[in-house]
């Protein structure tokens, strides 16, 4: 136990980590959905762009990614250690100082903000270094600990990279992009807080104050159901203001209508279910596929429509 780096006099401790465990820090799994949304945001800007430049502002995004998970894991490594959903991360497992994890954070930031401003150009740069700033500072540090809104408002770093993603190529922030945004923003209540429903005694023993954990299961089901409604309507919004065409369209309003009835299921129900499948898991689950799903259908879009 003395041996934990984060503990006491951590980090003037050194442990030699695994390059393993770097790639776990940038929380590779989740970066893959906030990759994919840059991606889109880059593909359906009505611009060219060389593919060796979109590789490397999808890089950067990725990079900047990791980097804000990083510096999120560095800061919350005692509470990562009190919930058994993160204990075995790099540092609350002991297999990385918390000095190292910090230098490669603020490094990978560093290095994306200013790769992505040469690669592409600064606006885009900007918006990078504006998200993970957001997701370190204002969600992280100080929204976390203290309301039950944290993730509403600090979810806006992750609504982030499609507008990153467009301003690589065009250098500027359209409609669609800001469109995409908004429906980052408002997917990402019932995303979490699905989850939040079944690992609530996770939270409440690293005292977090998450929605479920303070004001209960019943408002949490009603704040799910509410911002989905939200949600919905921003999904709607790029074909109704004629951002995108048909494709998307038909994709956003059977894969919203489903995502409605699952929000429903969980909404109407009282008590916690933690079974493999139940409604709670299954939101979770959707809410992922929802919006690969939503995101692709703009590029396809965009493709086949040009
Ligand atoms: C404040 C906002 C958000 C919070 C608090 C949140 C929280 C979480 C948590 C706790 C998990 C469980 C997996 C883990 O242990 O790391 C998860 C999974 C996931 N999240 Fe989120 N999330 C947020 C926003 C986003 C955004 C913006 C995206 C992408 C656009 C995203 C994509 C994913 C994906 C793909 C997974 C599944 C990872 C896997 O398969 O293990 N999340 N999220
Ligand atoms: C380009 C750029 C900087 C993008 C940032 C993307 C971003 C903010 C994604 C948020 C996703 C995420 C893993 C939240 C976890 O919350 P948590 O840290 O509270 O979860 P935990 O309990 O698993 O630590």
């Amino acid at each position: 136990m003395a041996s934990s780096p984060f503990m006491a006099g951590s980090s003037s401790s050194t442990v030699i980590a695994h390059w393993r465990d770097f790639i776990a820090l940038t929380k590779p799994r989740v970066m893959t959905l906030v990759v994919f949304t840059g991606l889109c945001g880059l593909l359906a800007a009505p611009a060219h762009i060389h593919p060796v430049l979109a590789f490397t502002a999808i890089l950067c995004i990725a990079l900047g990614a990791g980097a804000a998970a990083t510096l999120n894991q560095w800061y919350e490594a005692d509470i990562d250690a009190k919930m058994k959903r993160t204990a075995n991360r790099p540092l609350p497992a002991g297999r990385m100082d918390r000095q190292s994890a910090l230098h490669f954070g603020v490094g990978l930031s560093f290095f994306s903000v200013l790769l992505m401003g040469v690669a592409t150009n600064w606006l885009a740069a900007a918006v990078l270094a504006v998200s993970i700033l957001f997701y370190v500072f204002v969600y992280t540090i100080w929204l976390k600990p203290r309301t039950t809104q944290n993730i509403v408002i600090g979810g806006a770093a992750g609504a982030f990279p499609p507008v990153i993603g467009w301003a690589a190529v065009t250098g500027d922030i359209g409609a669609l992009p800001v469109a995409l945004f908004m429906l980052t923003f408002f997917w990402t209540p019932p995303h979490f807080w699905a989850l939040a429903l079944f690992v609530k005694t996770d939270y409440a023993a690293a005292n977090i104050p998450m929605l479920p954990v303070v004001s209960g299961e019943v408002a949490t089901r009603r704040q799910i159901w509410f911002y989905t409604a939200i949600m919905a309507v921003a999904a709607m919004a790029p074909v109704l203001l004629r951002l995108t065409g048909l494709i998307y369209g038909v994709v956003a309003l059977l894969g919203t209508g489903l995502f409605v009835v699952f929000a429903f299921q969980v909404f109407r129900r009282r008590e916690s279910d933690s079974s493999r499948m139940g409604p709670e898991r299954r939101l979770f689950k959707y809410s992922i596929l929802y919006l690969f799903l939503l995101f692709g259908a703009v590029v396809v879009d965009r493709w086949v429509l040009a």
